[in-house]
């Protein structure tokens, strides 16, 4: 039944992608690798994360959202800026059937300013670099909550600044992963909220992107 789901939501979104750019990947053999395994890697890091709501945010066409929604019946908010994409979402919710997803249109910051810590959960793929994500997922965090970050490679640079934001928004490090996805890697991190912010956040809306910490 889930597996089921899974490839009925892949094949929505090649179909909505003859029509809207909603990804780059066309294929159903590159879409089940790279879309639904992928997302699906992150399943365990999302089961270690306390009870409660979680959010994909810059969700796109519902990746590693949708995928984990479907694994972990969590209460799960998609989130993306883009009005045309999230209208696509709540077209694939509805055709799917899918009780615990919901959409939010608009941006991360915002929704951090309207459900402050209101969430346990988080995920992030081709989003940003990881301090970036830090700043966006603090303040939607309940404390004990959990940023993960679906990541290729790494750079040590972004690994070492992370750890400086990671202090400043109050998140801390506590799970590395890599796992091999075709020939590729994927490598997901989790940061959980230990503590409050050291600045006032979310920041004005586009600074977190723009002007990085
Ligand atoms: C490269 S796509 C990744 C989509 C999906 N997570 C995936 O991995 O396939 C990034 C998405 O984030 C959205 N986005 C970027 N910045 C955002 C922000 N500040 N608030 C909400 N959505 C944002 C974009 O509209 C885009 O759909």
């Amino acid at each position: 039944m889930h597996d089921e789901l899974l490839e009925k939501h892949l094949s929505l979104v090649i179909e909505a992608n003859k029509t809207t750019n909603i990804t780059r990947i066309s294929s159903w053999e590159d879409g089940m690798l790279l879309h639904v395994k992928d997302s699906l890697l992150g399943l365990d890091a999302l089961n270690a994360c306390p009870a409660g709501r979680y959010a994909d945010i810059g969700t796109g066409a519902g990746y590693p959202g949708i995928p984990l929604a479907i694994k972990s019946g969590r209460e799960t908010l998609l989130v993306d800026s883009v009005a045309k994409k999230v209208q696509i979402l709540d077209g694939f919710i509805s055709e799917l059937g899918l009780q615990n997803a919901s959409t939010y249109a608009g941006r991360i910051e915002d929704l951090g300013r309207e459900r402050p810590g209101q969430f346990t959960a988080i995920t992030a793929r081709a989003l940003s670099k990881i301090s970036i994500l830090l700043e966006l997922a603090s303040p939607l965090l309940q404390r004990g909550g959990r940023l993960i970050c679906y990541k290729a490679r790494v750079e040590q640079e972004e690994l070492d600044h992370a750890r400086v934001v990671a202090k400043q928004v109050g998140m801390e490090l506590v799970d590395d992963k890599t796992f091999e996805l075709g020939e590729n890697c994927r490598r997901i991190l989790s940061y959980e909220k230990v503590a409050k912010p050291k600045l006032k956040l979310p920041r004005r809306t586009g600074l977190a992107q723009k002007k990085p910490l």
